[in-house]
């Protein structure tokens, strides 16, 4: 199965959410990876086929998907930025009306309801209402939501925001198991979401798309610019003001803070190894050539 984006850009009024992004998927998990506004929602819900792009196309196995219609409905799980829910639902009541609309017969439905309230955690709780949710609860319901006819397509738009860290371990898992037979296509700002799952992270920035490449390349090209050193107050503060700066950690005995800068930016500092997170400062700070 392939998933074929050419050339794609998306206009609101003058301006440009999306400008021409290409890229191929097949199998596997791929993290759309952007600050706020860089368009992400914009390109997934393309995607999802909820928004017609200004020109180019988006193509499954050779076929526009807009055309495509109802049959690429059924192989399409989606999970929107803001999912809508009836609160006065019970969980389970909500997961088998999202299941009649997406054609499934009662007792298929019965099944796939269950199963997915056991996948996302929520079987204890499928007979409270909605409104009694936590956010991280409702999130897991939209996930399920998004799986329940047994996708091939999975698009998700940050399908981790409200849950805690165990839940994003469940949920990631989820998806690797999911993946080898599936294209999903998920949107995050945190990158320990798919840091661990993702085949190829695509980065976006005003709507362009950056690169699609696989985290160890990605990490390739930002070695040798990312330094650790140990500065007082002072020393920090004029590093803040010249260089970019990644994490950075108070202790006793000084500062400890990462910099990403093309040469030594301070006397002693040394290189280390880029995280993920070095990499998203790396392409997304506006000051910093790429
Ligand atoms: N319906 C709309 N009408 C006009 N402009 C829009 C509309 N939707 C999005 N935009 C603009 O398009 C750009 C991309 O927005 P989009 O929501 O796709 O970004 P994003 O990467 O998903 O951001 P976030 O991480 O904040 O959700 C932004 O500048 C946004 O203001």
């Amino acid at each position: 199965m392939e998933l074929t984006i050419q050339n794609i850009c998306k206009r609101y009024n003058d301006k440009w959410a999306i400008h021409q992004v290409t890229a191929e998927l097949d199998y596997g998990v791929y993290g759309l990876l952007g600050p706020n506004g860089a368009g992400k929602t914009t390109l997934l819900r393309m995607l999802a086929d909820v928004l017609q792009p200004t020109s180019g196309s988006i193509q499954l196995n050779g076929q526009p998907i807009g055309a495509m219609g109802e049959s690429y409905r059924d192989l399409l799980g989606y999970l929107p930025q803001h999912c809508g829910f009836y609160r006065q639902f019970t969980g389970r009541a909500f997961l088998m009306y999202i299941a009649s609309l997406k054609g499934l017969d009662k007792k298929t439905a019965a099944l796939k309801v269950g199963e997915m309230l056991e996948l996302v955690g929520l079987r204890d709780v499928a007979k409270q209402k909605i409104e009694s949710y936590s956010g991280g609860m409702r999130q897991r319901l939209g996930i399920a939501q998004a799986l329940l006819n047994d996708p091939k397509v999975i698009v998700m738009d940050e399908p981790t925001v409200g849950l805690d860290p165990q839940e994003r371990i469940r949920f990631r898992n989820i998806l690797s198991e999911m993946s080898s037979n599936r294209i999903v296509i998920l949107s995050t700002h945190i990158v320990s979401d798919i840091e661990y799952v993702a085949k190829d992270l695509l980065l976006i920035k005003e709507g362009r798309l950056l690169k699609q490449e696989r985290l160890v390349s990605l990490l390739e090209n930002v070695r040798g610019v990312v330094w650790k050193a140990s500065v007082d107050e002072e020393q920090f503060a004029v590093l803040k003001k010249k260089y970019r700066i990644g994490n950075v950690l108070r202790e006793a005995e000084g500062i400890e803070v990462r910099i990403l800068a093309q040469e030594q930016p301070i006397v002693g500092a040394e290189l280390v190894s880029p995280s993920v997170e070095d990499l998203y400062s790396y392409y997304f700070n506006e000051e910093f050539a790429v």
